[in-house]
């Protein structure tokens, strides 16, 4: 047997030895690269933190101790090391979550794979620890050199740094990148820190030569004391940690295992808050994830392990879209900048960093500053185009609110992974963007249907500057052209089928859900229930063109990828109701649930956004109409003039 497969809790760690940890660190590297090829994942992050997770689970006792990983992304080890040793299924429904899981472990605490955010609760369960005397207790935190870019790691280390009896012990796992290298001014000063591997060498020697001058005494402390301080002032300034009060152990090589395990020591038994900066590689050990220049395969899909090249073509068609698009648009605009939260090539900036390297601002895992700073760009002539993934605007809502809406700021958000993304669980989905920004005053959002919608919605919404834009698609391949069949006002129609005469169903596709409404409606029509399609293409606010359309139709069936109250289908119904029009609206959308993490089509098949379920609801809600209707449907609803 494997040493892995003896390994079903951590404790059993305790027992091997120095080679024996040699061997399962490289049986470790092989599974990861063996199973993650097949399904998908995080393969550089978690070759990267082998030997440190090691150290964390021989060192700490989890889960008496707690282990917190933030973003999540990098915790197959633990996983792995903590009695889950079936990746088979790895993000598929009813196989592992891509992220730690409660469900899963006791060993797991943060399911949220929104970075920046473990300092915080570390500090949390620690002051818990300690307000209820459990003094033996011990948390862990896991932050990458990219999570300390984003500022909520900043709030919580201005709490933890006064704390003296707090066990907290934060293993920065600094692998110098994101995606791509991290960037910013504690980046760099990480970095001074990383090339001052040489400190922890050069204090080993003073100490030791010390130790040989005689017995330890006052005088021994005190030449060590200006040793180290003269050496850290030449070799490895650390003012950042040391001048915000932190103990700071490092920087530690975070693949010698016994180096690692010797410093979590030292740090365990200090007994108040302490920083071990650990130098790690993202992607360790697999020469393919090590030559990819682009992300050290941050996030992989299928790929032939031998070759770490991807099985099927590029998983991206709408961002691919965007990518060419904000070319194009940048080099006939010079006033357009493009802003990435640490995501460049995942959003599509990359071909636009590559022509005009100037117009592309990397701000970091900082989507609250992207969002502000690009307010002060635009106040200054710019036009700033912001790329995030849908799920990652919620962390900037209020600087959208208030700096970019309140002081009428033309900021173009673009929002790639708008809807289902699946495989990443419930806190990637980009589900609670229509609802959220329908509050916000002013905004103006389309929902792309296909590759033309896009290109000309994308130049449409960087020509408006008095007001924030926002343009959202989903992840994924491209679907089908769905060429507009007419127009009314703004409103593109997509199709129009007759019924028998009786009730006449408006359906509006919102975004790329106009083909599911297509569709539906091909469905109604079969049971002689007439319909008109419609793409509003600009869903808020709620167009007049939308309004005036509805009105002349006995329901509205709106089916969007997003939550299915409060978003836009909501949006319809409320302003029918302000305009005093009485037609009925049907939401077909997302629930107020966190989804499990599934493949897409199981999730849409799940909550019914499938056209087959679209239809037979619309069916019924005509059927419940028609049986209650007091005058033959079809006819325009009476304006109702009730005051
Ligand atoms: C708020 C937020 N923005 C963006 C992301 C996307 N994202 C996931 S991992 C990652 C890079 C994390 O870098 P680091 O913390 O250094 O961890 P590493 O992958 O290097 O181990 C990013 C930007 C996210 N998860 N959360
Ligand atoms: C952990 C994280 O937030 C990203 O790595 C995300 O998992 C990438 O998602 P895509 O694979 O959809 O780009
Ligand atoms: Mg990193």
């Amino acid at each position: 047997m494997s040493l892995l497969g003896r390994i079903r809790r951590p404790a059993d760690l305790h027992s091997l030895t120095g080679p024996e940890l040699e061997v399962l660190a490289k049986e470790l590297r092989d599974y990861l690269v063996d199973s993650v090829s097949k399904t998908g994942g995080h393969l550089g992050p978690n070759l990267g933190v082998v030997e440190l997770t090691l150290a964390i689970h021989r060192v700490f006792e989890s889960p008496r101790d707690r282990v917190v990983f933030d973003t999540g992304h990098q915790s197959y080890v633990h996983k792995l090391l903590t009695g889950r040793q079936d990746f088979a299924d790895l993000r598929k429904r009813g196989g592992l979550s891509g992220y730690p899981s409660r469900a899963e472990s006791e060993h797991d605490i943060v399911e949220n794979s929104h970075a920046s955010t473990a300092l915080s609760w570390a500090d949390g369960i620690a002051r818990a620890h300690e307000i209820s005397g459990q003094k033996d207790r011990h948390v862990v935190a896991v932050i990458g050199d990219g999570a300390l870019t984003g500022g909520m790691a900043w709030e919580a280390l201005n709490n933890i740094t006064e704390a003296q009896d707090r066990r907290l012990v934060i293993v920065v796992n600094d692998n110098g990148r994101s995606y791509a290298p991290t960037i910013g001014g504690f980046a760099h000063h990480l970095d001074a820190l990383r090339t001052a591997r040489g400190y922890e060498k050069v204090l080993g020697w003073g100490k030791r030569a010390l130790q040989r001058s005689g017995p330890p005494g006052r005088m021994t402390y005190d030449a060590l004391h200006g040793f180290k301080k003269g050496v850290k002032d030449v070799i490895a300034p650390q003012g950042m940690f040391e001048d915000l009060g932190m103990k700071y152990i490092g920087p530690v090589d975070g693949h010698d295992l016994a180096a690692m395990e010797f410093a979590l020591r030292r740090a365990k038994a200090f007994g108040s808050p302490v920083i071990v900066h650990a130098i790690t590689e993202k992607g360790r050990g697999y020469t393919p994830a090590m030559e990819d220049v682009a992300d050290r395969f941050h996030a992989v899909g299928v790929i032939h392990p031998e070759t770490g090249l991807p099985v099927a073509p590029s998983r991206f068609g709408w961002t691919s879209v965007f990518a060419e698009e904000i070319v194009e648009i940048a080099r006939k605009r010079s006033d357009v900048v493009a802003v990435t939260a640490a995501m460049l090539a995942p959003v599509g900036l990359a071909p636009l960093a590559e022509e005009l390297p100037e117009r592309v601002i990397d701000v970091g895992i900082a989507e609250q500053h992207a969002l502000t700073s690009a307010a002060g760009m635009a106040f200054a002539g710019l036009h700033p185009v912001v790329a995030l993934y849908a799920t990652f605007l919620n962390r900037a809502y209020d600087q959208l609110l208030m700096d970019v809406a309140l002081h009428r700021a033309g900021v173009t958000i673009v929002l790639d992974r708008a809807g289902i993304t699946g495989d990443d669980g419930a806190s990637h989905n980009g589900m609670w963007d229509l609802a959220l920004l329908r509050t916000v005053p002013r905004l103006r959002l389309a929902a792309p249907r296909d590759e033309e919608t896009m290109r000309t919605e994308l130049r449409e919404a960087v020509d408006v500057d008095d007001a924030p834009t926002v343009v959202r698609y989903p992840k994924g391949a491209l679907p089908e052209a769905l060429p507009a069949i007419g127009h009314e006002g703004t409103v593109d129609v997509l199709a129009r089928t007759a019924g028998d005469g009786g009730a006449r169903v408006l359906l509006v596709g919102v975004g790329a859900m106009a083909h599911t409404a297509v569709a539906a409606a091909a469905a109604l029509g079969a049971q002689g229930i007439g319909s008109t399609v419609v793409d509003p293409r600009w869903v808020l606010p709620v167009s007049e063109d939308l309004l005036d359309l509805a009105a002349k139709h006995d329901l509205v069936v709106v089916v969007e990828d997003g939550l299915g109250t409060g978003g836009i289908g909501s949006a319809v119904r409320d302003a029918l109701a302000q305009a005093g029009h009485a037609v009925p609206v049907q939401t077909h959308g997302l629930p107020h649930e966190f989804l499990d993490h599934a493949a897409r089509p199981q999730i849409v098949e799940q909550y019914h956004l499938q056209a087959q379920d679209v239809a037979r609801q619309a069916a019924g809600a005509v059927a419940a109409l028609t049986s209650d209707a007091e005058q033959p449907l079809g006819q325009p609803a009476e304006r109702d003039t009730r005051p």
